[in-house]
This record gives structure tokens, sequence and C-alpha cells, in this order.
């Protein structure tokens, strides 16, 4: 996000100080960022980002000069971490001006270099939750029309997770829209000439995609070049060819992956060694979910923000014992497999771990202590980890042999296959744990952080200064008893080393030779030649072991990097492990079942349950989750369903459920249902409610229309389309009739499995002429109270709408109510009336009357004229009447 400058730096910086100088210099480097320069203890901001940054984090603005013209505001250096995170968290870039040399050993002005740029995709965020992933992104498009190929690359510089993909073609660029959509990537680059040049919101109006993005970053163009950007990938990676990555013939994947890593060298990110791989991937062997439908069916987030997250399947299904568990379980949900093979290797390892409490506890437990190892990995990378941090990853890396262990006593083959490649990483344990003390402080400055016995020279050298500091003891007793001064004390500061301190009342009793030192209100300090000489042996050898100690972290640090592969290849495959534990937990706990999957059109499910809501239910204590049945077959049986009933009788949850449940088989998860078969699916379909798109200037039914165009274009008869009150964003004719429109579409030509729940009555008349339609209805119970919801679906169309009673459970006064029933009444005798006036025996025709009754009846006149046999003045007649009908 570009701050605007409207100051006009060149002009200010003709008449300004040295230092104002170099911020200039540095501001016209970096116009879109704000810039933090570093002045002694504070890192201050200068005119238009001083203004934006005081407003936003609450600051004092003030200025460097009398006449205001140059406002000013700072934060201490310290603590600038805060305030930074808080400006990359609102979308800014910040370049940090630092001082290069030391203020105290120059006598000109201090020299000062932007250190590093700080982005919102390129900063560790230190509030990411475990499960979040901190994307930069990048897109590259090369070619145009039928030719032109969309890359995308995504890097995760937390966890070192970094991959491209491409799509080929003219939709390409949509659905690369699509998986950014779903991805949320929290910073993207672009060429310069790319977003300005594709049309954003034309070719993709359904995306969440680009618009949620907060910060957009444009390079120049010339890094999006082959010629340039490819070999910077192979550079990276010191590969000849990028065939090994997937990336053969991926050009416009690997454009993008290069713009990505030129950006990380122009905004000075050091520390990339934990990014040691790149893969390409592709969308088209999982189980396809559009943003829209991630969205809808609340998979990682709830549909409104704001909203409790316990809405969302990623909520209840999260029984992850570690962080690597929790980040992979939110990629399945966002793709689940679509491989049988996969899915089956899964299923069954699930189905053991299920089956076998003991062996299933044992395992979770032994991944307790299991702290991040992507994350610990990627802050040795970046540089950020001290001798804590490291110590905490040998810790984790301690807890692996206990893991594989666990896993190696099931008999599943993926159980085996991950017992067996899993790599317990033990002699990094050793090296670490052999290296580092065993409490070691923080940060490395601040001295013990080597074990003892590591290196002779620095152990030789603590003992130095530990004598020192015995002998320093010694002298202070010694000085007490001879000058008799029981209050004196050898002290230290930074400022005047050692000394000894004795209170201003016993100056008088200080012995000659004594050299004063410095004299403050209540005590003097004095120092002798002894002190000097201990004060230079303890401070030179705190010194040099201080050195020794860093050397010996940066060496611990270069080779924990060089093994930075296999950690990363070990975590991965704790994350399927712990995964497939907590699947096993959860249906064992909640009784889940094992779906059958098979490539067939089948869906069906038997008493199955909505995964979010039975728990919301069930932690509410709000009553017990009705469970329905679904069958549907796409090759021979019923393809679609057409669900009716009231408002608030389950029509939405019966068709989420759904979703949801072939969004678990197919991640490998038990199921919540007596059983389920499934025929593979390769695209899930939702059009649910309205959208909040309007606050992006795109009218409900203008986005429901387009989310339904994209269905119809591009489902197959192995897809899942879930259709919910289509066609109330428009008058009812016209909604009506699309709706009835679309119906005939996918049960005629896609095939596809089908939920369509309406509140058109009308619709349930297309069973009658639609072979594979059938229809369902969410039932009610009338009592003399009003009605009661019974959630349960079964076969057959609604009987009538209770629109009226839900209103008045809602609390409509009871004057509404009335009224409303009254005008009911005179509409549905108008309606009857219609329909007895239709033809009988013209099935089609005389549902049309229902909904088109005037225009009928001018169609019909039409119809019946016998056109040879009218005179050219007749059919002017005929020509007139007609149009007066029309205009009533
Ligand atoms: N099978 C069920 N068992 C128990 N409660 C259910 C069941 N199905 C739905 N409910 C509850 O009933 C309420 C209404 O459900 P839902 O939104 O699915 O109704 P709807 O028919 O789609 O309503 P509308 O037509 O107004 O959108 C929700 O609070 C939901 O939790």
């Amino acid at each position: 996000m570009a701050n605007e400058t409207v100051t006009n730096f060149a002009a200010e910086a003709a008449g300004a100080t040295p230092a104002m100088r170099q911020y200039f210099a540095a501001k016209e480097q970096y116009p879109d960022c704000l810039l933090f320069c570093r002045i002694g203890d504070f890192y201050e901001l200068f005119y238009e980002d001083a203004i934006l940054v005081s407003r936003l984090l609450q600051l004092t603005l003030t200025a460097r000069d009398r006449e205001k013209k140059q406002p000013m505001c700072g934060v201490p250096y310290h603590a600038a971490e805060v305030y930074l995170q808080k400006l990359l968290r609102m979308g800014y870039k910040i370049a940090l001006l630092e001082q290069m040399e030391d203020p105290k050993l120059t006598k000109s002005v201090v020299r000062r270099e932007v250190t590093r740029v700080l982005t919102p995709g390129t900063a560790l965020d230190p509030t990411l939750g475990a499960e979040q992933s901190n994307y930069l992104a990048s897109v590259a498009v090369l070619g145009a029309g039928a030719m032109q190929s969309c890359g995308v690359a995504l890097l995760d510089l937390s966890t070192g997770e970094f991959r491209a993909t491409e799509f080929a073609g003219s939709g390409g660029w949509a659905a690369l829209v699509d998986e950014l959509g779903r991805v949320r990537p929290v910073e993207l680059l672009y060429g310069s000439g790319l977003l300005g040049g594709v049309n954003l919101a034309g070719e993709s109006e359904t995306a969440v995609g680009l618009d949620a993005i907060r910060t957009k970053t444009a390079v120049e163009e010339w890094v999006f070049t082959a010629e340039y950007a490819v070999p910077l990938v192979r550079n990276h990676f010191k590969v000849h060819s990028l065939d090994g990555m997937g990336l053969g013939g991926h050009e416009a994947a690997a454009v993008a992956a290069g713009a990505l890593l030129h950006y990380m060298r122009a905004t000075k990110q050091g520390g990339l060694e934990h990014v040691d791989g790149l893969r390409f991937y592709e969308r088209s062997t999982c189980l396809e979910l559009d943003a829209v439908s991630v969205r809808n069916l609340e998979l990682v987030e709830p549909l409104f923000s704001g909203e409790s997250a316990q809405t969302t399947l990623f909520y209840t299904m999260d029984a992850c014992c570690t962080p690597m568990g929790k980040r992979l379980l939110r990629a399945s949900l966002l793709r689940p497999a679509s491989e049988m093979g996969e899915i089956e290797a899964r299923l069954e390892a699930v189905g053991e771990a299920a089956g076998d409490l003991r062996r299933r506890e044992d395992l979770r437990r032994s991944m307790d202590g299991l702290l991040d190892l992507e994350r610990l990995l990627g802050r040795v990378a970046l540089d950020s980890a001290g001798p804590r941090e490291v110590m905490a990853l040998a810790k984790t890396l301690g807890c692996l042999p206990g893991v594989v262990g666990a896993v190696r006593l099931f008999e599943s083959a993926r159980w085996r296959e991950l017992g067996e490649s899993v790599d317990p990483l033990e002699d990094l344990h050793e090296m670490i744990v052999r290296t580092i003390a065993e409490e070691p402080p923080v940060s490395i400055g601040d001295g013990g952080a080597i074990r003892v016995g590591v290196d002779p020279d620095l152990d030789e050298l603590r003992e130095l200064s530990r004598s020192g500091r015995q002998a320093l003891a010694a002298i202070e007793e010694r000085e007490r008893e001879r000058t008799g001064i029981g209050s004196l004390k050898v002290r230290f500061n930074n400022v005047f080393g050692y000394y000894l301190e004795v209170t201003k009342a016993n100056a008088k009793a200080v012995p000659a030779d004594y050299e004063r030192k410095q004299t403050l209100v209540n005590a003097e300090r004095f120092t002798t030649p002894e002190l000097k000489e201990y004060e230079t042996k303890i401070l030179t050898a705190q010194e040099r072991s201080g050195e020794i100690e860093r050397r010996i972290f940066a060496e611990l640090r270069r080779q924990l990097l060089e093994a930075a592969g296999r950690m990363r290849e070990t975590a991965r495959k704790i994350a399927e492990i712990d995964l497939l534990g907590c699947f096993g937990h959860l249906a064992a706990l909640r009784g889940w079942v094992r779906p059958q999957v098979e490539m067939s059109g089948v869906l069906e499910f038997v008493q199955a349950r909505h995964p979010v809501v039975e728990r919301r239910m069930e932690e509410s204590g709000g009553g017990r989750f009705v469970p329905n049945s679904v069958h549907l077959d796409a090759d021979v049986g019923p393809a679609v369903l057409l669900i009716t009933g009231p408002n608030m009788g389950g029509k939405s949850t019966y068709l989420r459920m759904a979703a949801l449940l072939v969004v678990m088989a197919q991640m490998g998860s038990f199921v919540p249902a007596e059983g389920m078969r499934l025929g593979l699916v390769d695209r899930i379909y939702t059009r649910i409610g309205a959208s909040d798109n309007v606050a992006r200037g795109r009218s409900t039914f203008m986005v429901e229309m387009t989310e339904t165009a994209a269905i119809l274009n591009t489902a197959t008869n192995r897809s899942l389309v879930l259709l919910d009150e289509m066609g109330r964003g428009t008058a009812t004719y016209d909604g009506l009739s699309l709706a009835w429109a679309t119906v005939e579409h996918l049960h005629d030509r896609i095939g596809a499995r089908t939920l369509f729940a309406t509140h058109y009555h009308e619709l349930t008349l297309l069973a009658d002429r639609l072979a594979r339609l059938t229809n369902l209805r969410v039932t009610v119970k009338e009592t003399a109270g009003g009605i009661v919801f019974l959630h349960t679906v079964e076969a057959g169309p609604a009987s009538k709408s209770y629109g009226i009673e839900v209103a008045r459970l809602a609390g409509l006064p009871s004057g509404v109510i009335a009224r409303a029933r009254e005008v009911l009444k005179v509409h549905e005798r108008a309606e009857t009336q219609q329909v007895r006036e239709a033809s009988p025996t013209e099935g089609v025709r005389m549902q049309m009357t229902m909904f088109t009754p005037l225009s009928q009846k001018i169609v019909d006149r039409l119809a019946e004229a016998d056109v040879d046999g009218l005179t050219p003045r007749d059919a002017l007649n005929l020509l007139a009447e007609l149009q007066r009908e029309l205009k009533g």
C-alpha cells in the first residue's frame, strides 16, 4: 500500500542537514515504504509518513523545526517491533534506514543505509496462528489469448514452503484469481503493466481473489521475463534445469517464482537457506473447490468476518497435536484428494488408529511436546533464533524417535510407509545438545550459551574471568579490612569498568594509593592499579569468550541449515502422522464411519449429521441433530434432488452437510453418518445465499448469476452442485424461469449430482417431466400452537409454504400477520383460477400458465390464428388487439 508523498523531497533536500539528505535519498529509493530512520535510540518518521503513522498508531506528532514544516514522530528503537508489526498487519511496507557506524566513533555525520524492507509478505508475524500461513504471492502472465499461461508462485517465509503452479488458456486468469482467493496471500507481486492491462474485475466477477489482498506490490515489468527470472530460480536452487522440480514446460510458474526471489533480494531479505525447494503443484490432482465454495461452506473461516471461528469445519475437525498437523489439516480442507489410492490408503490408516485406543493415545501423547519444527527452522534461517530457541528445536527433535516408535506399532500400509521413511534426525538433536548449554540465555550476546567442554579455549577464558571475579571478591574483602570501611564495595558499570565505591562519609578514610574516578552525591568511586589489571584481564577474557561463543553458534546454525531439507521433510511427515492420528481420534470419539469410495456417480449417505451444527448443538446443549439420508446417482439413479419446505426447515443445512461429508471423505477422514457411499467427486460448486459482494459494487443478483454461469459452463457429470434459493434476487417470474431452466440444463445436459433447495413450489412440477429429478421436503408438524420444525427430509414436494408462520415465530406484529394471510388468500384464489383456465391436456403449458398467465393467452391466440386465411387488414387488427391486451 503506497502512502502518497506530496512533499517535494528534491526541493527539501537542497537546504537540508546532511542527516536529512540521507533521509531524502532513501525516500526517493523506496517511495512506497514508510521510512523509519534510526536516530540514536529512536526510529523517526518525517513528513507524510509521520502524519500518517502518528494517526494510525496514536503517536504524538511533533516537528523538527520551529515553523513546524517538518512534521515528525518516533518510536523507541527497543520497542519498535510492536509498532512495525501493527503497520505490517495493516498492509503497509516499511524501509529501515539504519546507522551503519557507531556514532561514538565518528566525528562527521553517521552513515545511514536502508538495511531491510519489511513487507506483509516477507516479515514474520509473531502473532500468526499455528494453522495459518503467511503467503507472499507472485503472478506472471505470458502470451495472450488461447496461448496465454498464468503462473503463480507462493512462498511462506515462516516455514520455507515454496510452490508454484500455472493455468493455461483463455480461462487461465480467472482460474488464477480463484486460486489466490483460496490461498489468501498477504501480499501480491505483479508486473507493473499487468494489473492495469488485465481487467481484474471483469474476467472473474465471482472471485473473492484479488479484492481481499491488502498489499499489492508492482515490480518492474522486466523482472517477469523468462530470460531474467528463470535463471534466478536455477541459481537459487543450484540446479541446471527446473525439470526436477516439475517445472519443466511451465515457464509462467517458473517466472512467477523467479520474480518472487528477485523481490526477496530487492528488499534485502537475508536467510533464505530454509527455502530449499520449489514444488510445482496441480489443482487437478485434488477435489477442486473454488474460492466461493470455500467461503460458503465455511471450511476454514466463518462466512462473515468477526463471527466466531466455531462455525468452521476446521474448528470442528482440529484435534491435531502439532502446529504442522494443524497447517496440514487446513491445507487438506482446501485441497481434498481426488485420487482413489490416496484416499483409500488414508482411510485404512485412520481405521486402524480409530480401532485401537491404546496405540492411538500412545502416538498422540508422543507428539505432545512437539513445537513448530518448520517455524523454528525458519527462525534459524532468518537468524532470529537465539540459543533458547535452538534448544527448543533440540527438545522437539528429541521427541521424534518416540513418535517414530509409536507409528511403527501400526500395521496398515500408510503407517508402515511413514514409520519407515520418517527421519528422526537424531544426529541433529545430538549436535545441538552437545553444543548448547542446558539452560541457555535468550541471546547469544549474554554469554553462557555454549556448553562446557565444547571448546577448550572458551573454557579457559571462562575460568579466567571466573577466577578474576573471585579475585575481585577477595580484593573487596581485603580492602574493607585495610581501610576499616565496612560498606566498601567493588562494583562494575559499562562506562567506568570496575571501581571501589565508598560512601561520602567514609571518603576521608580512603588510603593514598586510591585514585579518584568519579564523585556522586552520596559516594566516591576509586580505582587502584591492581583493580585495573584485573579489569583488563576479565574484560578481555569476556570479550574473547563472547567471540568464540558467537563463532560456535554460527557454525551450529550453518550445520542446521545444511540439514534444512531433511528437517522440512520430517516436518511434513510428522504433519501427516498427526493428521491421521487426529482423524482416528475423531472417528472413535464421535462415532464416525468409514466412507466407501468408488469410481461411480453415486452419492449416498444414511442417517448423516452435519458435523459442525451437531457439535455446536452438543456444546450448547441445544437438542439433538436430526440425521438425514441422501441418495444420488449421476449414472443411473436420481441426479437432481429438489428440496422444498418452510424457511428454517433445514434445507441449507441439508445441502451443506452433503458437501462437507464429501470434503471429509476425500480428505481421508471418517464421516458422521451410519454409512456413506461416494463416487469420487471432481469438483464441488455452491451457489448459496446472498453474498456480501454488494459492498464491492456488484449487485447480489449479478453475483448470483455469474456464479451460476460458472457452474453451468464448467461442471461435469462427476461434480457435486449445490444451489440454494437460486433466483431470489430478482422479480419472481424472472427468478422462477431462470431456476427452472437451470435445473433442466443440469438434469439434461450435465448430469451432475445436484441438490437444489428452493422456495418456488412451482418447480416441484418438474418431477413430472424430468425422469431423474426427485422431490424432497423438509417436514414440519402443525400443532394448535403453530408449527414445529422436525428437520427430517422425506420424499415428496412440500404441500404448502409456511412463510407467514415462520414470520409469526420471528415476532412480526399480529396485525401484519393477519393482513398477510388475507393477501395470500386472494393470490391463491387467483392462481387456482388461472390453473383451471389452462388446457388440462398440455402439462407443460399448464405449468407455464402458473407464472406467465398473461402472455400465455396471447400465445394461445396466435397459435389459434389461421395465418393463411387472414387478410392483411385482419392481421393488422389482430396485432393491434394483442398489443392492447399486453398493455392492459
Ligand atoms: N437436521 C437438523 N437437526 C437439527 N437442527 C437442524 C437440522 N437442520 C437444520 N437445523 C437447524 O434449523 C435451523 C434452520 O436451518 P436452515 O438454515 O438449514 O433452514 P432453511 O430451510 O435453509 O431456511 P431458509 O429457507 O430460511 O434459508 C438452523 O438453526 C439449523 O441449525
